[in-house]
């Protein structure tokens, strides 16, 4: 549905481009999770794509002309209004009428959870309950490619699950997402595809189970120190360890293995703070490949 061709931005009186030479295919009903660190060139790339920043360098061709779903790091409505106001006004913008436009709107509202916020004026909202008015809105324009920005911070952890499950819905349905987090979990959760920007470039871009695998390996945490006995343990099983901050992981072993190391831990005083068997999450992978800068 969409390519990028050797795309490029530099803000206006910057040194530095803030993202240059990107290449990218994006298909219908895909959901591209985009990652990188504060300043990587996120937002600016989803600006280039909903034309809120001019096109510089490169090209950006649709198959089709795009309908956007946009919802935006800067919260964006109109504070003095009410949120019932808010979300009739942007549903005049979008130009929705008849039934679509009530059932939209009760599903806007639903998912947001703002059916008792409806009379309040925006400004006066908590800021997770700003930030789902912004999500409602967003939601609430008939798109097919739709993109959050970091659309879900503050919202408390019941909202965030309706949220994500909408977005979960739209890639259902078929629509193209691009969501952009530094909630690691989120983007695990609902994207098919990670996309790694590092200082304006695409750092990687692996299809999400690809990039998992299914590397299963053992994740272990102590209170205190490792028992004594275990890296001998590790050593005599030939396994190769990772130490990381309060514990360890084990990336490959197989059943004998896991049990020799399960007999071990049984047998100690002190039992593990964290005792894990599974693929590592994207947080871990993503602090590996970035080195911890998020
Ligand atoms: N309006 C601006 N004027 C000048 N430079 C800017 C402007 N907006 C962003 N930049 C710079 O462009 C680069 C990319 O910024 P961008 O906002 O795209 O990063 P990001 O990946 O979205 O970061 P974050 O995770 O903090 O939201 C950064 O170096 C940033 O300082």
């Amino acid at each position: 549905m969409l390519e990028l061709r050797d795309l490029g931005f530099r803000y206006p009186g910057s040194e530095r481009a803030a993202l240059h030479g990107i290449n990218l295919q994006l298909q219908a009903g895909q959901c591209l999770g985009l990652l990188g660190s504060n300043g990587a060139g996120k937002t600016t790339l989803l600006s280039l794509l909903s034309g809120v920043l001019p096109l510089q360098q490169g090209e950006l061709r649709w198959s089709a002309t795009p309908r956007l779903g946009l919802v935006p790091q800067q919260l964006a409505f109109y504070a003095g209004l009410k949120v019932r106001e808010n979300l009739e006004l942007f549903a005049d913008l979008y130009r929705l009428s008849g039934d679509e436009r009530r059932q939209r709107l009760d599903q806007c509202i639903a998912t947001c959870a703002l059916e008792d916020k409806l009379s309040r004026r925006a400004e006066g909202l908590s800021g997770g309950e700003q930030r789902r008015l912004n999500f409602a809105i967003g939601l609430l324009q008939p798109a097919d490619l739709y993109l959050f920005d970091e659309a879900t911070v503050g919202v408390d952890a019941a909202n965030r699950q309706a949220l994500l499950g909408a977005i979960e819905q739209l890639s259902a349905a078929g629509k193209t997402v691009i969501y952009t987090s530094h909630y690691l979990e989120e983007v695990e959760r609902v994207a098919q595809r990670i996309l790694l920007l590092h200082e304006g470039q695409v750092r990687l871009d692996l299809d999400k189970r690809q990039l998992l695998g299914d590397d299963h390996g053992l994740l272990l945490e102590w209170p205190d120190a490792a028992p004594v006995g275990l890296q001998e343990l590790l050593a005599r099983l030939q396994l190769t360890v990772e130490v990381l901050p309060g514990g360890l992981r084990i990336p490959h072993l197989d059943g004998q293995q896991l049990l020799q190391i399960s007999q071990f831990i049984a047998e100690q005083k002190q039992l593990p703070s964290l005792l894990r068997f599974g693929r590592p999450s994207l947080e871990q992978l993503y602090l590996r490949l970035n080195g911890g800068r998020l």
